[in-house]
């Protein structure tokens, strides 16, 4: 499988390069040549796999030239056995066709752990092979970094620096990356939001002088494809466990980068049976306005009570405006270009086809909490903040009741006290064991300006062999 740049100039790479490139050298993101295709007869034959078998049939082909057989479903059955349920996804269902899959039961609490945890396994094999060195550099609106901590603090072969809005990650996710000790672990807390702390790592990525030749970036944001890859597993899954492929489904999924719907949008094309993929905004909403009117524009970004997808520059929805555009990169490029520096809209036809993939909603914090509340007292079930908005939004945009609706629950409700206590209810959510003590340890994390250069004189000054 060879993988080419949504905006044409990179030169395409086979899987292992993708895996440590992240972004590509012409600023764009990788994505398959072209993508494999399940029959319904096959998709039907994986109905009853274990998690990490049916992952493994669903990512073979993007990995084959690179990992043995063997290997890759050795990764799998380690990455998926550190869940808390047998069924690694569960679901839960809240009324007559309409569910939500939790994606919370990792380790860190948030669906990241699907793709990062593999991420990290994936990166030391490699690593170990090539006898190579990288430093990680991430951004986090909350998730990502913890799951990024969690997955790859044991590899060998990495130092990690992870950049998070200061201040404006909940107190629990802050906690969940500073107090994880680790000579080769960095947190910074930049003053800024995650827009400015993923324009620097992508700016670093761009120009990585500053680590002097002697090592180069590896990604585990969502620009790396092998993030996207693991993360369309989990609608195979939730379509088997509910009579699918031979009846069709309808997902909901709260959406800030574009990564995780993304990923949905892909599962269909390689064959799943989707109706329905809805696109479920907060207040920051570009998404949402773009399919409304076809109007990219970016505003003033927003804090609101689900802080993860508190993000204006969706660094995925690039990979959907490459298929969009024929997959035309000096197009995307372009289009690209302009947009940073002011509204941009698309040929009529392609925004047409646009809204035939997608369906959007916006959830504000007084629907997010009333829907938080409302779920609670009907179904004695928590949700946490961006799940709810996913569960407003399928109920605003669904399309046909007989289909089944799926929200992704993207993360576990104790992750956000505040959101829940906001929402009136005086349930407190409670954090699994191995997080007991959470508020006990000790924290660790550097707070810079919002400052590229100081950022990067940081991360040249503290890797291991610098
Ligand atoms: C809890 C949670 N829900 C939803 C999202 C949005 O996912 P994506 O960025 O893939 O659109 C994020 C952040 O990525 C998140 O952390
Ligand atoms: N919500 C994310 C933001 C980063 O998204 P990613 O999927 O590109 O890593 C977070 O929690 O950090």
């Amino acid at each position: 499988m060879r993988y080419i740049s949504t905006r044409g100039e990179a030169p395409a790479l086979g899987f292992e390069d993708v895996l440590l490139t992240g972004l590509a050298t012409d600023g764009g993101l990788y994505v398959p040549e072209s993508l494999p295709h399940f029959s319904v007869e096959e998709i039907r034959s994986w109905r009853g796999l274990p998690y990490a078998e049916l992952a493994y049939k669903v990512m073979y082909p993007f990995v084959e030239d690179a990992i043995p057989a063997d290997d890759f479903r050795k990764m799998l059955g380690e990455t998926y056995s550190v869940f808390s349920h047998q069924a690694v996804a569960p679901l839960v269902q809240l009324d007559t066709n309409e569910w939500v899959m939790e994606l919370f039961r990792g380790p860190t609490l948030a669906f990241k752990d699907f793709a990062l945890q593999l991420l990290g396994r994936l990166l030391d094999y490699v690593l170990e092979k090539r006898k190579q060195h990288v430093v990680i550099m991430g951004a986090t609106s909350g998730d990502t970094g913890s799951a990024a901590i969690e997955g790859c603090r044991r590899c060998e072969h990495v130092d990690i620096f992870i950049l998070h809005p200061y201040q404006r990650v909940s107190e629990v996710q802050r906690r969940q990356m500073t107090t994880v000790q680790g000579d080769n672990i960095h947190n910074i807390a930049v003053k800024g939001n995650f827009d400015d702390c993923q324009r620097m790592v992508k700016e670093s990525f761009g120009n990585q002088s500053f680590l002097g030749g002697k090592t180069q970036l590896a990604a585990v944001n969502s620009i790396n494809w092998a993030r996207i890859m693991a993360q369309i597993v989990y609608y195979f899954q939730a379509s088997l466990a509910l009579g699918g492929p031979d009846r069709s489904m309808a997902f909901s999924v709260p959406t800030g980068n574009f990564g995780d719907i993304f990923a949905g949008y892909l599962a269909k094309k390689m064959g799943l049976p989707i109706s329905q993929l809805v696109i479920a905004t907060n207040r920051n909403d570009i998404l949402h306005r773009f399919m409304s009117g076809n109007k990219y524009e970016q505003h003033q970004l927003e804090h609101t009570l689900s802080p993860s997808m508190d993000i204006m520059v969706s660094s995925n929805f690039e990979r959907l405006l490459f298929d969009l555009h024929g997959r035309d990169g000096a197009a995307v490029k372009d289009l690209l270009e302009r947009a940073a520096k002011g509204p941009v809209s698309i040929e009529d036809y392609r925004w047409k086809h646009a809204r035939k993939l997608f369906d959007s909603d916006a959830v504000d914090d007084k629907t997010t909490c009333d829907t938080i509340r409302d779920i609670y007292e009907k179904n004695e079930y928590l949700l946490d903040p961006h799940t709810a908005i996913g569960v407003r939004a399928a109920r605003n945009c669904r399309r046909d009741s007989t289909v089944p609706m799926i929200t992704l629950g993207t993360a576990h409700p104790a992750k956000f006290p505040d959101a829940i206590s906001e929402s009136g209810l005086v349930v407190k959510p409670q954090l699994p064991a191995h997080m007991a003590d959470l508020f006990e340890r000790e924290e660790r994390y550097t707070v810079l300006d919002n400052n590229v250069s100081e950022v990067q004189g940081f991360i040249a000054k503290h890797w291991k062999n610098a």
